[in-house]
């Protein structure tokens, strides 16, 4: 399976999960680091203090890109380390680090791809309401012009945001994320506002002169039990209900506005039934809509549902009556997602239908896996397993017409994963946490011969 001529292969990492340094050079404070030092948030009690370091190593680890043949690397800015508090004048020093990785990402010959907002929000904004308030989306399109007006000669590919469905719902929703509220009403009014500020970035971004900009969304199939092993099972009534349901929720909730400057009814609906659509006002639509190259697309499993009782409203699902989660009839990775890699195909080809203005990039895919390490190799053959089968369904989507641009790993390094710290392991790159060695794991010496070849 050979792929496009200009198919991108690339690697994709976030500030908090890597950086460390979370004091060093102005940096302010962000959500995560209050949220993740906060006992019981995190597994283990871990943070993103040190991480893997990143900040101080990222000579080598560009290094390791480069041993990898990547032709882009997906990595996020730290908003406190711009502005830290969220607001104001600019910290020379946080702009200087990206300056100074962008600039060595150039020399190894590998294009950057920029994230603005990864998640590590200013906690100066979280106190003033954070995503709630509407002011946070105006902050947002100044960070975004200030980081563009630095970089924005060398970078061409802009993400405004990463997923912010998980911002508004892991975050304001069920509290399993920072700044760890539980209130339905304060999710979707941030989700909202994060689509806000993803539209006044997005004008900022392509008033500067930026060449692609994307908005990167988490987003599943969503199916029955049934259909996980058969697409062609045909779903009941109630059951087609649930899956459309929960689909509008989870993918068009965020795409219909941003790619066609709607909402579907049954969010507005849903706002009307959890503290009101009043935040929605007129033109915000308008503003959303700005022009955008591509969807950033991470796909990791599908989403499973059956009809039933509908879920709780602060189980991060507003609107979700009808519903309820099932499971798939599928091998599970360490984070307990089913393994359905054609999935990917089906997600590509359907958003490739339902959005053609824009093209799609798989900006990330992986698995955590139980890794172990022996004499200093880690054979990882299962994570080999899940991003073969991936990259193939990648390669029949392609087949099938997806506008398909590259596809990015998620991830180069082993690295903070949020709530589950740094027990589960995502990198192709093994990282001990007592010594930071990087070691490079069977995935990624497979990886590279994937893109030496361009393809499986
Ligand atoms: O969980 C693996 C990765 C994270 O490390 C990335 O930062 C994040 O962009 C990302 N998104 C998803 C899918 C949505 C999701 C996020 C967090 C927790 C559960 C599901 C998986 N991942």
């Amino acid at each position: 399976m050979i792929f496009p001529e200009d198919f991108v292969w690339g690697a994709a990492t976030a500030s908090y999960q890597i950086e460390g340094a979370v004091k060093e050079d102005g940096r302010g404070q962000s959500i995560w680091d209050t949220f993740s030092h906060a006992p019981g948030n995190v597994a283990n009690g871990d943070t993103g203090d040190v991480a893997c370091d990143h900040y101080h190593r990222y000579q080598d680890d560009v290094g390791l890109m480069r041993e990898l043949g990547l032709a882009a690397y997906r990595f996020s800015i730290a908003w406190p380390r711009i502005q830290p508090d969220g607001w104001g004048s600019i910290n020379p020093r946080g702009l200087a680090f990206y300056d100074r990785l962008v600039d060595a990402l150039l020399e190894a010959d590998i294009s950057p791809y920029v994230t603005l907002y990864h998640w590590d929000l200013p906690q100066g904004l979280e106190e003033r309401g954070g995503w709630t308030d509407r002011d946070t989306a105006f902050r947002f399109a100044d960070y975004a012009q200030a980081v563009h007006d630095k970089l924005g000669d060398r970078v061409g590919d802009w993400a405004t945001l990463n997923e912010p469905w998980v911002s508004a719902y892991l975050g304001y929703g069920n509290g399993v994320h920072a700044p760890g509220q539980r209130d339905p009403a304060a999710a979707m009014r941030s989700a909202h506002h994060l689509l806000l500020g993803h539209g006044l970035a997005a004008r900022r971004l392509r008033d500067g002169g930026a060449r692609r900009i994307m908005l990167v969304v988490n987003s599943a199939p969503v199916l029955t039990p049934a259909q996980v092993n058969d697409p062609a099972a045909v779903p009941g009534e109630a059951d087609a209900a649930a899956v459309h349901r929960i689909h509008t929720l989870l993918t068009r909730q965020f795409l219909d506005p941003a790619v066609n400057g709607t909402y579907p009814a049954e969010v507005l609906e849903a706002a009307e039934r959890n503290g009101g659509a009043g935040h929605i006002k007129d033109g915000d639509l308008e503003l959303i809509n700005a022009p955008i190259d591509l969807v950033g697309v991470n796909y990791y499993n599908p989403c499973v549902v059956e009809s039933g009782p509908g879920l709780p409203a602060d189980a991060a699902w507003p609107g979700s009556e009808g519903v309820r989660f099932a499971t798939a009839d599928a091998p599970t990775t360490a984070m307990g997602w089913p393994i359905v890699p054609d999935g990917l195909s089906r997600l590509l080809v359907r958003l490739s239908r339902d959005y053609p203005r824009v093209g799609l990039m798989v900006t990330e895919n992986g698995a955590a896996f139980e890794d172990v390490v022996e004499n200093g190799r880690v054979h990882d053959a299962d994570r080999v397993a899940y991003l073969n089968g991936h990259l193939r369904e990648v390669w029949r989507a392609i087949e099938a017409g997806a506008d398909l641009r590259g596809y990015l790993v998620w991830s180069l390094l082993d690295n903070f994963e949020w709530a589950e710290g740094y027990r589960r392991r995502f990198g192709i790159v093994h990282v001990d946490f007592t010594t930071q060695t990087r070691v490079l794991k069977d995935s990624a010496v497979w990886y590279r011969d994937v893109i030496a070849r361009n393809g499986l």
